[in-house]
């Protein structure tokens, strides 16, 4: 194994385990720290996808540790912590916590912050985040039911959560190619800093910057980071190239969407799909919480539906989500929904379902620690960034799509079935 991964949620795990595929690394995806009778020699690298994100700073700091330690001793060379293209958190964390903790265990000296994924549109410029034309603060972001994003300076936002020094590479070092970088590195070293947010508007920027951290043991980042790290491997000799990743037989059975995400482009897919005919069920915090709803009736209808892949979706409006969240509190309301979702995707698999959608991170996250495969293949991309999966390590294997919530076109819920052959 060359080169190890902790992800902060599910949806940003297969987002990353894709692109890692997509350039050549046999890539396997964990669910949580591996256990010691998962066989994964045949893999360059594994990403152990956590569900980290919104949790308590010191509880996501200790699961990514573990997740580090059991890296380290399967011979990463190189560990990238990867988080929301969209740098989902609050002031108290979790990635500065978590970068922090793996930059002193690590005893590194330097990394980076860039969570830029131009093909997704998220792309950094003179350290602001972008969300297509918008700054993140302006983006559907602030609304976030979780982690709303009210600030775009990646280094004003890093430095609130983390102890580190944090510095910027501006643009133009980009620009100037993989030497004026590492100079850059090599002055912010002897200056004391220790975390440079790194700017990066295109893939080919972030194909540099990958090149000029081919010595670096911990990096931070986005999905697209990793762009240019498979050829780092390469250019040593240590890596063939295997091609893209396989497309997998879809296990036979039927087929479900469970939509957690109240992304705008969530939204807007669960619209489209109600507007061609897909049949959708609303379930409501308050009703599930009340019992009106239950996990029984929900996986009833999805049952009675003729046609595959029927829409269960709990994603609102952000004044719904408000109103929910005042009567409910706002992590009791998110965690009522999500072991909702969960139960039902357990109950779905029980009743012959063998192909789910889930729409949105946390979600995901609920939804596959209750189906609790040990791992995930990466399997063909339906959009950038969400690939189908199938379960290994279990008798019944599972296609999953696990779309995080901003992710995917419009005809997402539509089109995605097509690519699960
Ligand atoms: N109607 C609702 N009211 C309040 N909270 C909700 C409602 N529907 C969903 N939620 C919660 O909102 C959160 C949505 O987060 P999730 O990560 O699943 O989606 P996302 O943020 O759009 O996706 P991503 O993290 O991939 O960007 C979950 O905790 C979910 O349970
Ligand atoms: O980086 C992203 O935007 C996604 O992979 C993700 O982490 C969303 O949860």
């Amino acid at each position: 194994m060359l080169f190890g991964a902790i992800a902060d949620d599910l949806t940003g795990a297969t987002d990353l385990s894709l692109t890692l595929s997509r350039e050549g690394m046999r890539t396997i995806q964990t669910v949580g720290v591996p256990t010691s009778d998962l066989d994964l020699k045949e893999y360059d690298a594994v990403v152990v996808a956590l569900k980290s994100r919104t949790n308590p700073a010191a509880e996501a700091v200790s699961m990514s540790l573990a997740a580090l330690e059991w890296l380290q001793a399967a011979g990463a060379k190189q560990v990238l912590f990867k988080y929301c293209s969209t740098f989902d958190s609050t002031p108290h964390g979790n990635i500065g916590p978590v970068t922090d903790a793996l930059f002193s265990r690590m005893k590194a000296d330097l990394t980076v912050v860039c969570p830029a994924f131009p093909a997704n549109r998220r792309t950094v410029y003179m350290g602001n985040l972008f969300v297509a034309d918008k700054l993140l603060s302006e983006s559907p972001m602030r609304n976030h039911p979780l982690t709303p994003m009210l600030d775009s300076s990646l280094v004003r936002l890093m430095s609130a959560q983390s102890k580190l020094k944090v510095g910027l590479i501006p643009y133009e070092d980009v620009a100037g190619g993989v030497e004026v970088l590492s100079r850059a590195y090599a002055s912010a070293r002897s200056k004391g800093t220790q975390v440079l947010v790194v700017d990066a508007i295109s893939d080919s920027d972030l194909r540099v910057i990958g090149e000029s951290l081919a010595d670096f043991p911990l990096i931070t980042g986005g999905s697209g980071i990793a762009i240019g790290l498979p050829d780092n491997f390469r250019r040593r000799g240590l890596l063939r190239d295997f091609g893209t990743a396989k497309a997998f037989t879809a296990p036979s059975g039927r087929a479900a969407i469970l939509a957690g995400s109240c992304s705008e482009a969530t939204r807007l897919q669960i619209k489209t799909a109600l507007a061609a005919g897909v049949p959708g069920l609303k379930v409501e915090p308050r009703d599930i919480v009340s019992g009106a709803t239950s996990v029984d009736k929900v996986v009833d209808w999805v049952l009675a539906q003729n046609v595959a892949g029927p829409l269960v979706y709990s994603s609102a409006e952000p004044n719904e989500v408000r109103a929910s969240q005042l009567a409910l509190g706002r992590e009791h309301s998110g965690e009522v929904i999500e072991q909702f979702l969960a139960r039902t995707s357990v109950e779905l698999r029980k009743r012959g379902v063998r192909k789910l959608i889930v729409a949105g991170g946390e979600t995901s996250g609920a939804v596959v620690s209750a189906l609790a495969p040990p791992a995930l293949h990466v399997g063909s991309e339906i959009d950038p960034g969400v690939p189908w999966t199938l379960t290994v390590g279990q008798t019944e294997a599972m296609a999953l799509a696990l779309k995080s919530g901003n992710f995917g076109s419009p005809d997402f819920f539509i089109k995605a079935w097509d690519f699960l052959k």
